[in-house]
């Protein structure tokens, strides 16, 4: 899909929910919330108002956004109920192709993460590879908890803004 902002902005909310409602993965509550900020001046705009209605949120409420995101190489991908987005996006990654010290590596230490913290290890699949991932999922488990909350979420607004810019127009390519 590639509307453009004029399109977006005429979307009744069901169909607004229904087309945008994982660019945050599985919290359609964000994107049937930001609905009411129409109409968005621009792709930007869009992508602002979810970002700072994720900010508004209490930390409760980050560490929820970050709960419902897949673990990487885990139980919803070895089941095949991923998201069609997050199959995408770990596929990208090599996630569905990791050799079996990796894949014990990566399973050992999500659930290491977890352990510490209470939500998943989240990184923006897409902008990174597989040895960056169990790098950094390494060196993440030693964070503080805040430091991680708050890293975790701005790894989410970039799996966002990639979600968007596969549905939306963005100002920069209307110029092409
Ligand atoms: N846990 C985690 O980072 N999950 C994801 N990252 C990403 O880019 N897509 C996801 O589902």
């Amino acid at each position: 899909m590639n509307m453009d902002i004029a399109a977006v902005n005429a979307l009744p909310y069901e169909d607004f929910v229904n087309i945008f409602g994982n660019v945050v993965e599985k919290c359609p509550i964000i994107t049937a919330a930001v609905w009411s900020r129409r109409p968005f001046v621009n792709f930007t705009a869009l992508e602002a108002a979810i970002s700072e209605f994720i900010d508004e949120l209490p930390e409760s409420g980050k560490e929820g956004i970050l709960r419902c995101h897949p673990d990487l190489a885990g139980r919803d991908l070895h089941g095949g109920t991923l998201t069609r987005e997050s199959r995408e996006e770990q596929a990208g990654a090599g996630m569905d192709a990791l050799n079996s010290v990796e894949a014990s590596n990566m399973a050992r230490l999500n659930e290491e993460y977890k352990e510490r913290f209470g939500f998943p290890f989240v990184i923006c699949a897409r902008m990174t590879d597989k040895a960056n991932i169990l790098r950094q999922l390494s060196e993440r488990c030693r964070n503080e908890r805040a430091v991680e909350r708050a890293r975790g979420i701005e790894e989410v607004k970039k799996i966002c803004r990639l979600r968007l810019q596969a549905l939306v127009v963005s100002e920069a390519s209307n110029k092409l």
